[in-house]
């Protein structure tokens, strides 16, 4: 599976503010590349702490483009990485739009799985990973590739880019540095997680450009 990684961060590397609220940080012109960016993809996918932060509904919003990106294939799945089956009943990722798949892992209740069926959520049980009860980050995209998942971007948070980049699992990265300062040492950034000490996963830097007044950085991952 090719898995792409898209945040915007700003220029002190924070993904939202230290309550973790949603802000702004790319403008019209890096969220309709994203948008495209979409297109191009079998799945979209985020944590579940960005679910509870955001509400994402990860649909395309400008389907003008749909034709030539996608000829006939059907709208990118969505996805949301949650053990435990944290995401609200009524979150707009539950929309009755394209599929959406919940990677969870043991500790997802049955009660808790019938429920998100019932709301319109696949479950697809992935066990835990072996350090802690969440979903095994490795398995869960072998499951999504078991559904067809060729192509996966990634749009956050912090914990699930830090995952995935701890398993060796990204392919590239698209970095959008918005010309702000955020601040605040309890906000997220871009890999949270644990964090390194040693081994740190060295990118290749493959293109820098100005979109709307901040920085778009491309990096491949060898
Ligand atoms: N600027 C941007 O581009 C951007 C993009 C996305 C999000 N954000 C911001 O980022 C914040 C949310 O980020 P976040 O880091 O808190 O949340 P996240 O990465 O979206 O979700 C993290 C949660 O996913 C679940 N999870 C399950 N298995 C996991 C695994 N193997 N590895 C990592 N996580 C796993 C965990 O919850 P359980 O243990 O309950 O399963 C974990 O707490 C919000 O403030 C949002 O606004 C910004
Ligand atoms: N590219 C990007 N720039 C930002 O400034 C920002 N705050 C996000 N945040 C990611 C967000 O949490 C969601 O993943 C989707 O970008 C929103 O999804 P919708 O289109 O509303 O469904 N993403």
């Amino acid at each position: 599976m090719h898995v792409h990684v898209n945040a915007a961060t700003s220029v002190d590397g924070k993904l939202s503010t230290h309550r973790r609220e949603q802000v702004a940080i790319s403008g019209d012109e890096d969220f309709a590349r994203v948008d495209r960016l979409r297109a191009e993809v079998d799945a979209v996918a985020v944590g579940v702490g960005t679910v509870l932060a955001d509400d994402p509904s990860l649909v395309r919003h400008d389907e003008s483009h749909r034709e030539a990106e996608r000829g006939d294939l059907p709208p990118p799945a969505r996805v949301v990485v949650d053990s435990r089956g944290r995401t609200p009943l009524d979150a707009s990722i539950l929309d009755g739009g394209p599929t959406t798949y919940l990677l969870a892992a043991d500790a997802l209740s049955t009660e808790r799985e019938r429920a998100l069926s019932g709301a319109g959520a696949t479950v697809l049980r992935t066990g835990g990973a072996s350090d802690s009860d969440r979903v095994d980050i490795e398995a869960g995209l072998s499951a999504l590739a078991d559904h067809g998942v060729e192509r996966l971007l990634v749009e956050g948070g912090g914990e699930l880019i830090f995952s995935l980049f701890d398993a060796g699992l990204v392919d590239r990265l698209t970095l959008y540095v918005g010309s702000m300062v955020v601040g605040g040492r309890d906000a997220p950034t871009l890999a949270d997680g644990a964090g390194f000490v040693e081994g740190f996963p060295a990118l290749s830097l493959a293109g820098v450009e100005q979109v709307d007044d901040g920085v778009l950085l491309r990096y491949d991952v060898p």
